[in-house]
Formats: structure tokens, C-alpha cells, sequence
């Protein structure tokens, strides 16, 4: 459609990421399923490798601190790498890096169910194949649910706390960067003291890593490879700057990763919202979502993370432009979100944090989703998580509302916002504080009620005074045809927008729903990537 591959047809793959591994004997064994972990990857940089690897190669290569190194060392000495290792493919040579002739094999593939949400690593903790609990199950399963209010405490109200988790990136073993990654990404670091794990299949419906190699623990480069240009931004977590690779001449984008917190620093050794980052960057592979290089490190032990550079954020291009985006610019960015959107969700990954600042476009007409430090991975059942999540204009009513039950439908929500955005070149809810945030939303799509919304009057924030406007008044702020400039919306178009702007989110629209939609088929069409206009320099 338009320059876009649509989503290809399903087939069995194995996700970048190796979520979790169940047992030692490497067998997944949730009730109905057997798949065994030998199935993984015939890939020669197996992961058995990866705790020597991760401790060789750390003492080999400065620059990386003592601090740095011990952090490392505690990863690996976690049993999560080496047993994972150990269960996988002991006897796979260790110098062994994948070539094109190397890609990763499925071995086994019969044995390997397709994704869904059955088979997610929430799918089940309750039961052993015999239905009973083990032990190992109480725990792993109780320490679930307290990483996650950990790491509410860590986004909200830090406090201290035993748990330890850290992040492990496998690296290949051949020296170079041109070696491909196989990632041992451990998705979601507060999990990592689970020694149990599964490995999930998701259909990553996209294309392969094209070289995706980033090769983080293995040579970790000095930031003076790199001539910093200058500042492009300065987040909550890390100051972004362009800069130029001295060898290639190439232009990047440096993200400086801030320690908010010294605790995390000797709790983690590195900022837990980094990790979290550089663990999804180095393992997420799709022309919506930001590719990262490497990471590097200066005197000082502050690390960057490497990623390629993009012109322009799409709040930014927003704030400068003179005209509103049109239809057909709108529908073109709004397939390419969609498409990365849909990826993390295939690969049980919420963004938690979508906003037209965290969305970059490039003078290619490309679309790429950033930001990862609030992403984590999610499953059924759901689990309760923070609900101190997305950016409040972009917040979903039941985050809002104190739901901590929440999925996939959260980041729908603010694809909503950022399309009414993009339409309007202003933000659709600008709530000063959460209770603002939930009248603006009301003032415009009326109050909800337990008709439209099942569930509604359980929540925690819905008992609150709101105002009793009853009507959905989006069609005023996006009228058919308009006189007065404001921004139109077919009702193709409005139909997608409301679907997004759902208040009950099991009833709000799926990515691939989205993508599916009619308003992308009708007139006027998406607009290709290449035509989409170029915009001025940031600098
Ligand atoms: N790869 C990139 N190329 C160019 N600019 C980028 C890139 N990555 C980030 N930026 C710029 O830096 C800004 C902040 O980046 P990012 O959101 O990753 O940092 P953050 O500290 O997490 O920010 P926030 O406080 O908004 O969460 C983006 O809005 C964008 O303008």
C-alpha cells in the first residue's frame, strides 16, 4: 500500500528476544505445551557463551569501569545467562559468530507453537503439567508482581528494595561489528532474577534484521570515535546529540544516558530505564522503530547509546511548521506507526510512552518510534502494573482512572492522540493535571458509563465529580467539511479516530485492525514515503 509492505503473511518465526527461560532441562512446561528449548537457535554465538563473553570481554576492552565490570560479572553469575546457556546448546564452538551461511536455524520447527497470547510468558503461573504449584512457581510468580510495584516505586516514589535484576546482551564472538547479533535480550530487567523463562515465538509479520548487528558488551567503543555537533535535546533520561562517526563520516544521534538515581547505580549498576532501552533497541528489528548502533562509553563511565539520526521529532516539525500535515501526509505517518506499533504488540512489547515527540522522521519520509524506557513486556492473564505510564496527554482514561490491569490497548490510545494531533498540529487533550486531563477528555467524548464501558464504575478514579457531559463531541473538533480551517476528517477518517479514542479498551482497535482500516484505502490515498515534504534542519 503506497510504499508500505503490508504486514507479511504469518509464519513461524522466533522473536528476537528470548524472554524467559522455563526450566533447566530447557522445556516449556506450561499446561498443553512441550516445546523444546533446543528448538531456539542453532545459531553459533549461543548463548552458553554469553556469561564468559560477557566477563572476557568486559576486562578486555577498556573503557568500561570497575563498577562496570562488576555489574557485568553479576549478570553472568546470575544462573539466568549461564543456565539459559547451559540448557540451550553447551557444545557450540565459541568463536563461531553467524555468517549469511549461519542464520539462525529452526531446529525442530514442528515442535514450536505459533504466538499468542496463550502462549506469552503470563500465559500461566499457576499450573505445573500436573496442575499442581511447585515452589519455584510461587516464588517466581510472586516476585513478578512485586518487580512491578518495584519499579513503580522506581518511576514514582523510589524506595529500597532486595530485589536484583540486571540486563544481558548477547554478543557475537568474532571481534567485529559486522558480526550479527543474537540477541539474549532479556526483556524486562526486574524479571531477570527469574531463573525460569519461556522462549516466545512471536510472528515478528515484518523483515529480518537486515544486519542488525549491535554488538553492546563486545568492544565497547569510546564516545571519542564520535565528534559531538551539538545538542539536539535533553529528555528526563538522557541528552541527545548529533554527532559524526570520525571514521565514517556518518551522522548519528549520541543519547547520554542520565543516572537519575544513584541508587540505581548500586542496585543496577545503570540506570533501569536504559537497560531497558538498549535491551529493546538491540533486539528490535523494523523500519518503524529506531535502530541503534552501538553503545560507547567516555572516561567519565556515562554511556551513550548510538542510533542512527533523524532529522526531526514529529512534536518539533509540528511546533515549526506553517500548514497542518494533509490527509494523505497524515495516512502515510500514520501506517508507519501503525506497522511499528503492531510489531512491539506481535512481540508483546507495550510502548507505554507514544507521543509525536517520541515519534522521528528522517528526509527519507521514514517514521521511527523511540524512547523505550517505559516499554515492558506484557502477557495474559495481565498482571497489575503502573499505571504511571504514558505521558499524561497521551494517557489512556484507564490508566488515568487507576486501572493497573491494562495492555496493547493503552498505546492505541495515545495512537489516537497522536493522529488527532497530526491532524489538527495540536494536541487533542492538554489536561494540566490528571483530574484535567480526565474532564478534558470527558468535555469532548462525553462521560463514560458502565453501558459503554463495562467495568467503568469499578475503577478506582471513577466515583470523582466529572462533569455530566453525556455526548461524544470529537465530530466538532473534526468536522466533514469545514469553513472556518478547521481540520476535516472524513467519516472513514473519524470512524479510525474514534475507534482509537474508545473508552473501553477491550473494545478500542488493535494495531493490525488499524492498519486495516478503510480510511487508508479511500481518497485521498496515503502518500508514498518519497513524497512526503522535506522539512528544514533542526539545527
Ligand atoms: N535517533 C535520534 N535522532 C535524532 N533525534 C533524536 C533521536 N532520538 C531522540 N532524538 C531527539 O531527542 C528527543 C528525546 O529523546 P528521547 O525521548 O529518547 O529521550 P528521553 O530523555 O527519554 O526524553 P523524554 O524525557 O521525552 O522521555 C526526541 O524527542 C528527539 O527530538
Amino acid at each position: 500500500m503506497m510504499g508500505f509492505s503490508s504486514p507479511r503473511k504469518k509464519e513461524r518465526k522466533f522473536s528476537p528476544i528470548v524472554w524467559d527461560l522455563e526450566d533447566k532441562e530447557g522445556r516449556i512446561s506450561f499446561k498443553n505445551r512441550d516445546v523444546v528449548t533446543t528448538t531456539i537457535l542453532s545459531s553459533p554465538s549461543s548463548p552458553s557463551k554469553v556469561s564468559n563473553t560477557v566477563s572476557n570481554q568486559v576486562y578486555k576492552h577498556q573503557p568500561f569501569s570497575a563498577n562496570m565490570i562488576k555489574e557485568v560479572e553479576h549478570m553472568a553469575s546470575k544462573s539466568l545467562v549461564s543456565d539459559f546457556g547451559a540448557a540451550l546448546s553447551p557444545s557450540l564452538p565459541e568463536q563461531q559468530c553467524q555468517d549469511d551461511e549461519q542464520e539462525p536455524e529452526l531446529i525442530g520447527k514442528e515442535n514450536v507453537r505459533a504466538p499468542n497470547i496463550f502462549t506469552s510468558r503470563w500465559a500461566s503461573d499457576s499450573d505445573d503439567e500436573d496442575g499442581s504449584l511447585t515452589e519455584e512457581k510461587i516464588r517466581r510468580s510472586s516476585s513478578l508482581e512485586s518487580g512491578e510495584l518495584e519499579r513503580e516505586e522506581l518511576e514514582v516514589d523510589r524506595v529500597q528494595s532486595d530485589q536484583r535484576s540486571s540486563s544481558v546482551l548477547s554478543a557475537c564472538e568474532d571481534g567485529g561489528m559486522d558480526c550479527k547479533l543474537d540477541s539474549v535480550a532479556v526483556m524486562d530487567i526486574d524479571d531477570m532474577r527469574d531463573e525460569d523463562a519461556i522462549v516466545d515465538q512471536p510472528d515478528l509479520g515484518v523483515e529480518e534484521p537486515a544486519g542488525g548487528c549491535m554488538n553492546m558488551l563486545h568492544g565497547c567503543r569510546s564516545v571519542f570515535e564520535y565528534e559531538k555537533l551539538n545538542k539536539i535535546s535533553e529528555g528526563t533520561y538522557g541528552i541527545v546529540y548529533r554527532a559524526k562517526d570520525k571514521l565514517t563520516g556518518e551522522i548519528v544521534a549520541l543519547k547520554k544516558v542520565k543516572i537519575l538515581d544513584l541508587r540505581d547505580l548500586e542496585e543496577y549498576g545503570f540506570p533501569v530505564i536504559s537497560l531497558r532501552e538498549i535491551n529493546i533497541l538491540a533486539s528490535f528489528h523494523h523500519p518503524s522503530i529506531v535502530k541503534s548502533r552501538e553503545v560507547v562509553v567516555d572516561d567519565h563511565d556515562n554511556v551513550y547509546m548510538v542510533m542512527e539520526y533523524m532529522e526531526h521529532d514529529l512534536k518539533w516539525l509540528m511546533d515549526s511548521m506553517k500548514r497542518r500535515f494533509s490527509t494523505s501526509d497524515v495516512k502515510c505517518l500514520m501506517l508507519q506507526l501503525l506497522e511499528g506499533v503492531k510489531y512491539l504488540h506481535d512481540n508483546w512489547v507495550l510502548h507505554r510512552d507514544l507521543k509525536t515527540s517520541n515519534l522521528l522522521l528522517n528526509n527519507q519520509g521514514e517514521l521511527k518510534i523511540c524512547d523505550f524506557g517505559m516499554a515492558r513486556q506484557y502477557g495474559s492473564p495481565l498482571k497489575p502494573y503502573t499505571t504511571k505510564v504514558v505521558t499524561q496527554w497521551y494517557r489512556a482514561p484507564e490508566l488515568l482512572l487507576g486501572r493497573k490491569k491494562y495492555s496493547t490497548a493503552v498505546d492505541m490510545w495515545s495512537v489516537g492522540c497522536v493522529m488527532a494531533e497530526l491532524l489538527a498540529k495540536e494536541p487533542l487533550f492538554k489536561g494540566t493535571a490528571e483530574i484535567d486531563q480526565l474532564r478534558k477528555i470527558f468535555d469532548t467524548l462525553g462521560v463514560p458509563s458502565e453501558k459503554i464501558w463495562p467495568g467503568f464504575s469499578e475503577l478506582p478514579g471513577s466515583k470523582a465529580n466529572y462533569s455530566k457531559q453525556p455526548y461524544n463531541l470529537l465530530r466538532k473538533k473534526f468536522p466533514a467539511a469545514s469553513f472556518t480551517g478547521s481540520a476535516v476528517l472524513s467519516d472513514a477518517g473519524f470512524d479510525l479516530l474514534n475507534r482509537l479514542l474508545t473508552y473501553d479498551p477491550e473494545k478500542r482497535i488493535t494495531a493490525d485492525d488499524a492498519l486495516n482500516h478503510d480510511w487508508f484505502r479511500e481518497l485521498p490515498l496515503p502518500k508514498s514515503k518519497d513524497f512526503l515534504p522535506t522539512f528544514p534542519p533542526k539545527v
